[in-house]
């Protein structure tokens, strides 16, 4: 099999992942795109996803279903759909949900422009519901522009941080063995109680594993097994694997996860989500200067101290001319924190023209991009108070741009004559900025805080 054209193997649009491509299977990759490609007179290996989306989050213990729950004002599933979306050899995304929350899911994917996505309808069970998605791929539906995949991946609306390498691991494995699904060393012990509640025995927790999600299956085995299993097995029984195993003899490969692979279940793994999200957008900073050389050497030297403040953090600078184009790259490149530098000035001619340009982009539509208008200013020749009028506009432009999940936030930096002061009020600054950025809460924005 040749391999992929080189840089194949980069992600589909729209939007970053979230996972990132850590420890990616290149060459499998390549393999498998090779593959799925259309080509005419070329093998194609048809893959689609299956996402059970149909219950109420009993365990949560809150009125919205968790795929619904937001994460920085997104519902969780969208996280999950642009996971899968961005992996352009899955052709089709079936997902199931409620009658009831059929409308909330076709204005989620307008909203955040998710492709190749069909709706059906959910059932009682997590069981019933991945049947659901089965038969809307089987051939033998009327009126369908889906077609019978070779591999069906099933995957949980409620696991994000699903990797593209670990998909095409379970696929690959799926079209060797039949079946094969992610797993997970256990946290704990598994134990058995006997009916009065005591020890009865427990299980060597070396020899066993938490069977996770993605799982892959070739359809006619997963199909099958589904036609073929009881009234029981759809209501009761929790694993695909299982059933592939029960009916059809498959016996599913086993491939290790990584363990962002979690299910959000309880209240708390939606902090743990949050927290992972904002820590992924959170990874770039880009400086924007207009070309003024006092703007430039401030803007720079406010660049090496974030760089010096935040090890882990790339900190780039750039300037506003030449129509912006260097600039375009990096939101192109999805850059999601922008420090806009303006010296002895209150106005936000700058900072509007960046946020023209961010507006001008798709790039907020799934994340809330942090803007942080940075006002040095010698607070002796200049103090604060008399250019508080101008800069109070902050609040209104803040607003305006909150429409467009924009977060901006109003800095003022002192500017001292002397060097080693000045060096201090960077710092200051900078550990503003991080938070800002870290944190980004839309409580604080159109603030003006003071370094
Ligand atoms: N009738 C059902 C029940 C569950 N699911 C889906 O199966 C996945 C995993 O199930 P689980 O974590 O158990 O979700 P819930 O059933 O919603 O949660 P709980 O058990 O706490 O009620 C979720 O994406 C969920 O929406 C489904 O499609 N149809
Ligand atoms: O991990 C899984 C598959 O192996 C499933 O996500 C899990 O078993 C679903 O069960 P429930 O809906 O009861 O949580």
């Amino acid at each position: 099999m040749e391999p992929g054209p080189p840089g194949s193997s980069g992600p589909a649009e729209p939007g970053p992942c979230l996972s990132g491509q850590r420890g990616a299977d290149h060459a499998a990759s390549a393999s498998l795109q090779s593959a799925a490609r259309t080509e005419p007179g070329r093998h194609s290996l048809a893959v689609a996803a299956v996402l059970p989306a149909g219950g109420c989050g009993e365990r949560m213990g809150v009125p919205t279903p968790k795929q619904f729950c937001p994460i920085l004002e997104r519902p969780l599933i969208s996280y999950t759909l642009q996971a899968l979306e961005r992996v352009c050899w899955i052709k089709d995304i079936v997902v199931a949900v409620t009658g009831e929350n059929m409308e909330v899911m076709k204005s989620i994917i307008q909203k955040y422009q998710h492709e190749r996505i069909s709706l059906v309808e959910a059932g009682v069970t997590r069981h019933r519901s991945i049947f659901s998605g089965l038969k809307a791929l089987a051939e033998d539906q009327l009126n369908s522009k889906l077609s019978k995949p070779e591999v069906v991946i099933i995957h949980d609306a409620v696991r994000p941080f699903v990797e593209e390498d670990v998909l095409l691991k379970v696929v690959t494995a799926a079209k060797e063995h039949g079946a094969a699904g992610a797993i997970r060393p256990l946290v704990s012990t598994v134990i058995s109680p006997s009916a009065d509640g005591c020890l009865d025995h427990s299980l060597e927790r070396a020899r066993h594993r938490a069977s996770e999600m993605p799982q892959a299956f070739l359809f006619d085995v997963i199909y099958e097994a589904y036609q073929q299993c009881t009234d029981y097995d759809l209501e009761f029984g929790t694993e695909c694997l299982q059933l592939a195993l029960k009916y059809c003899r498959t016996k599913a490969k086993l491939v290790e996860g990584s363990p962002d692979l979690w299910k959000v279940t309880y209240k708390r793994d939606l902090y743990a989500a949050e927290s992972i999200i904002k820590e992924i957008i959170s990874q770039e900073i880009c400086v924007v200067m207009d070309s003024k050389e006092d703007n430039k050497h401030v803007g720079h030297l406010l660049e090496e101290v974030l760089k010096s403040e935040l090890n882990h953090v790339k900190v780039t600078s750039e300037a506003l001319c030449h129509a912006g184009r260097h600039l375009q790259q990096i939101i192109l490149d999805q850059c999601y924190n922008f420090v806009c530098v303006n010296v002895m000035t209150s106005d936000f001619q700058e900072t509007q023209k960046l946020l023209s340009m961010l507006e001008e982009s798709n790039l907020s539509i799934l994340y809330p991009v942090v803007v942080v208008s940075v006002h040095f200013l010698d607070f002796k020749l200049v103090p604060p108070s008399q250019k508080i009028e101008n800069l109070m506009h902050i609040k209104e432009f803040s607003k305006k741009v909150k429409e467009r999940n924009i977060l901006l936030y109003g800095l003022l930096i002192s500017y001292p004559q002397d060097e080693q002061k000045l060096q201090e009020s960077l710092r200051q600054g900078a550990i503003i900025i991080a938070s800002l950025v870290k944190e980004r809460n839309s409580g604080l924005i159109g603030q003006l805080l003071i370094a």
